[in-house]
């Protein structure tokens, strides 16, 4: 059976992580997600990132490094392998073109969000590490 390769964004702003609520047209409706999608033939994992942030909430952002991938079986026989990335934002204003709302969530209320069950062992992974991308984030936001 194939994996499914989709990749989702962090996004972070200052020290606060961009979430977004899937909308009724979208499946998983009313689930909380790391906004991306799945990688084309052809492309990389960040130039799918960019591209699908762009699609989806018109901000333009920098891919920065990965975190543990997770990969989750929904029923039918789907498995997905979900990608996540750590991101700053760059440019542009979010525009909700496919998402309901999102929100710019500190650490400590990661886990009051109703996460797509993909997401719940990276949103565990990125409370556990934290701090480290915090600093890594500093130091590239001074260093540039
Ligand atoms: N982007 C994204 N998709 C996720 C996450 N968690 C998760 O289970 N998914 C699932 O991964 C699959 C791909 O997501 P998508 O629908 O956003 O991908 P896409 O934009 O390329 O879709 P399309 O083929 O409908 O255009 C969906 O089944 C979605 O429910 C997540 O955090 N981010």
């Amino acid at each position: 059976m194939g994996v499914v390769l989709v990749t989702c964004a962090l996004i972070f702003l200052n020290d606060k992580v961009l979430c977004a609520q899937r909308s009724s047209t979208m499946n998983l409706p009313g689930l909380w997600e790391f906004p991306g999608g799945k990688i084309e033939k052809g492309e990389s994992p960040e130039e799918c990132l960019v591209r699908e942030i762009k699609e989806e909430l018109a901000i333009t952002i920098k891919v920065l490094g990965a975190l543990k991938p997770n990969d989750h079986a929904y029923s039918k026989g789907i498995v997905i392998r979900l990608l996540p990335y750590v991101c700053i934002w760059q440019c542009g204003e979010v525009k909700l073109l496919e998402h309901q709302q999102i929100k710019w969530v500190e650490k400590g209320n990661l886990n009051s969000l109703n996460w797509a069950p993909a997401d719940i062992p990276i949103v565990n992974d990125l409370s556990e590490n934290w701090n480290i991308i915090q600093k890594q984030l500093v130091d590239y936001t001074t260093e540039s």
